[in-house]
């Protein structure tokens, strides 16, 4: 299964991907007229180094490019330029040697943090031990230069991060409990239902409603909601495994997905999940209940219908008295709980609880 904020990967991944190709681009725009130039000059050593790095560039960005892998193509391209700009710099001594900032920081927007800081360690460790510098004096000032380029490099890397980090969070959870959001939720649904069927294992999503939950904010007013919607977040995360996921699809209606289960294991967890809600009390002495229409996944559904089956089956719950599970597949035909599903939304009212 997929990371359970996939949606940060895949933003980390195209910042990466962007960052690949423009360092590719770079390289080739930049080093070309170089090599052309070693070549008029016969140094041909030189050249072959400078063309097996940038199609060595190439092929990574390229592969980035195809399959959206960026990790394992930034740090790659990492390597592989520290240790031929070394080699460089063996071969043709300090003529090459200013080349090491732009490596370095480089290497900060490619690969991960210690990745970068090795091997930029080892560059400019490099290029002090091999070049021949003309006075001590120019020695000392590319050394302390090239360690504030790669600490001014770690901390804009570090605080990009942060600042992704940050991003990523306000774009995935929701705010008020902390956990996945209805984007995110929609994203890990459409990533599992996808496994599931081409697994050939089950799957079960269920849709959980709070019971009479107007009454609680109209009764203890809209904090002790809020805190009982947080209360049954934390609730529900306690009693359910690690690979399952729970989502705030908005309001006070939640989204739990269980991941290679049955009919069977399913009615197990969600009547452990009902059970642990209603046992004690959410917020001070508000003892509130929980409705749960399920749903298993069928092999011709898409997440969308599979969802709408699961929130069909919480209708069922709800007509049934509330604070119980119900199963999609039971009373009516799909036509009719599509149906009922659109009906049971605008007809309910007050009066119903
Ligand atoms: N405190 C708080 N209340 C919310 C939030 N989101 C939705 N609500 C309230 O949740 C209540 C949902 O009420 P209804 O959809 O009528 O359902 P219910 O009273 O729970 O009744 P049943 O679902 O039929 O058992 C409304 O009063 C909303 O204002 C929230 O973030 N915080």
């Amino acid at each position: 299964m997929k990371h359970p904020f996939a949606l940060d990967n895949r933003l980390g991944a195209d910042v990466r991907i962007a960052m690949i190709l423009l360092f590719a681009a770079l390289t080739v725009v930049g080093i070309t007229p170089f090599a052309v130039m070693r070549a008029l000059n016969g140094q041909w050593l030189a050249v072959a180094l400078e063309v097996v790095m940038m199609l060595g560039i190439a092929a990574c960005a390229g592969h980035a490019w195809r399959t959206r892998e960026s990790a394992v193509a930034g740090s790659i391209i990492v390597v592989m330029v520290c240790t031929f700009y070394a080699a460089l710099i063996v071969v043709l001594g300090p003529s090459v040697t200013p080349w090491v900032f732009v490596v370095v920081m480089a290497n900060f927007m490619l690969a991960p943090r210690l990745l970068a800081t090795g091997c930029s360690t080892v560059l400019i460790a490099t290029a002090l031990g091999m070049t021949s510098f003309a006075q001590p004096a120019a020695m000392a000032t590319f050394a302390v230069a090239s360690v504030l380029v790669m600490l001014f490099a770690f901390i804009f890397a570090s605080l990009t991060e942060v600042q992704r980090t940050l991003l990523e969070s306000l774009v995935i959870r929701d705010p008020l409990t902390g956990i996945g959001n209805r984007r995110s939720m929609e994203i890990e649904l459409a990533d599992a239902l996808k496994g599931h069927l081409a697994r050939g294992e089950p799957a079960t999503v269920a849709v959980l409603d709070l019971d009479h939950f107007k009454q609680v904010n109209d009764r203890y007013g809209h904090d002790a909601g809020d805190r009982a919607i947080k209360g049954f977040a934390d609730r529900v995360q306690a009693c359910i495994r690690k690979r399952d996921r729970v989502f705030r699809l908005g309001g006070e209606e939640f989204v739990l997905l269980l991941p290679g289960t049955d009919h069977s294991g399913a009615r197990v967890a969600l009547e452990k999940v009902r059970d642990a809600v209603q046992a004690e009390p959410l917020v001070d002495q508000l003892r509130i209940t929980t409705s749960i229409g399920a749903a298993m996944l069928e092999p011709d559904d898409d997440w969308p219908r599979w969802l709408a089956r699961a929130d069909s089956a919480l209708y069922q719950a709800k007509d049934a008295g509330r604070d119980r599970v119900s199963f999609d597949g039971g009373l009516a035909r799909p036509g009719e709980r599509r149906l009922r599903l659109v009906a049971g939304r605008s007809q309910r009212s007050p009066e119903d609880d």
